[in-house]
């Protein structure tokens, strides 16, 4: 669905040639970044911090569709998975390593571009590409990406620290990324029946946007940090609610009751959700890539919490002996199952 006008073949540069040409412009902004590129390692100090260290593959096809992805958001999104996991553990992201395999129909024209959505994200999240590796591929684009960042040992929030009683709080809303996805895969559908008709997104874009382009939240973060809430667990949403409560519920040794009526689903999402014939809460339950935080505090912390518009209390952490419970609208109880996105089991490739 995306054109591309010039095109510079790569060897034209050589493997070499290609890293000086996308990382001559990298100035380090973080002072923990000692060395960055063009060394056998980089050199960090976090100065008696403790290091977090997470990292992600995306790989085409499996991740993500060239069809209807533009390379820039593809690099933008790349960074911001993977900067979401360092926020999940109460911490700044700082550096992260870019690592790019990619075939002979990647022109120089299109790593350009892939790589300027990288450093854009760098830039607004204050991050340092202080390496990485690049090879070729036999088909097929591979991303992997490793984010570094640090935490005073004491700010630094587990999957397992949920105690009963505790609220369950999520950040923004749910469900868009994937219907979003819906969106997309069905333009691409009519594309390929007809490629004289245009992509029909209008009014669409806040849901495109957060399959294409999410934001991970450091502001969640800062503002936990601001009223002095430390969470007691905490897991960035990638594969879904459901299943990221459980591995919180799961490592806690706990149970959890969430309330259908409580989750956070824009209007735009339910409205495009229904008219695909999907109900907007499996959306959020199980489409994943919200790149949203979730999180359980304590019962005290909540008169500080209860004014943030941004954060919605879902529910709350009960014994494990109780399971974990959706109670829907109609006040039915179901239990939560992990129907979480799984590039295993998925059907999407
Ligand atoms: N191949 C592997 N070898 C060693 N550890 C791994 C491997 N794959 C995953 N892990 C580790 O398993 C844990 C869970 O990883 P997982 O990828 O499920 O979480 P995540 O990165 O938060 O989620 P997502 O990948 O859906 O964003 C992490 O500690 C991760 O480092
Ligand atoms: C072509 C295409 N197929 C599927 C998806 C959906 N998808 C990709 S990654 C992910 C969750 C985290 O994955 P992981 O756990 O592997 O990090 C989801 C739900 C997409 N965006 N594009
Ligand atoms: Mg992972």
């Amino acid at each position: 669905m995306f054109e591309q006008t010039d095109r510079t073949e790569i060897a034209k540069l050589g493997e070499f040639g290609l890293i000086d040409h996308l990382t001559k412009h990298i100035h380090i902004k973080n002072e923990s970044s000692i060395k960055g590129v063009g060394d056998d390692a980089a050199v960090l100090d976090f100065k008696g911090k403790k290091a977090l260290i997470s990292t992600d593959m995306l790989l085409e096809g499996i991740h993500f569709d060239l069809a209807f992805t533009p390379l820039k958001h593809l690099g933008y999104k790349a960074i911001m998975v993977n900067l979401s996991d360092i926020y999940a553990m109460n911490g700044m992201a700082t550096q992260v390593t870019v690592s790019l395999g990619f075939s002979s129909k990647f022109s120089l024209e299109a790593i350009e571009e892939l790589y300027a959505g990288m450093l854009l994200a760098c830039e607004k999240f204050n991050v340092d590409i202080i390496g990485g590796d690049t090879t070729s591929s036999r088909q097929g684009l591979v991303i992997s990406i490793t984010s570094i960042g640090y935490a005073d040992e004491s700010d630094i929030v587990y999957r397992n620290g949920a105690e009963e009683g505790d609220l369950i709080c999520v950040s923004g809303d749910l469900g868009g990324a994937y219907v979003g996805l819906q969106l997309l895969e069905r333009e691409k559908q009519v594309f390929l029946t007809n490629p004289n008709i245009q992509p029909d997104l209008e009014g669409k874009d806040y849901i495109v946007e957060r399959q294409l382009k999410p934001e991970a939240r450091i502001d969640i973060v800062d503002l936990l940090k601001k009223l002095k809430i430390k969470p007691t667990s905490m897991i960035d949403i990638s594969d879904g609610l459901a299943s990221e409560i459980l591995h919180i519920t799961r490592q806690s040794k706990k149970g959890c009751k969430i309330y259908e009526e409580k989750l956070p689903i824009d209007p735009m999402t339910a409205e495009t959700a229904l008219s695909f014939g999907l109900d907007p809460t499996v959306c959020a339950l199980s489409g994943g890539e919200d790149y949203e935080l979730l999180f359980t505090i304590k019962q005290a912390d909540y008169d500080q919490m209860k004014h943030d518009v941004d954060i919605s209390i879902i529910g709350y952490i009960t014994e494990e002996s109780a399971g974990n419970q959706l109670i829907t609208k109609a006040g039915n109880v179901h239990d939560i199952k992990a129907q979480g996105w799984n590039a295993f089991t998925s059907t999407q490739s």
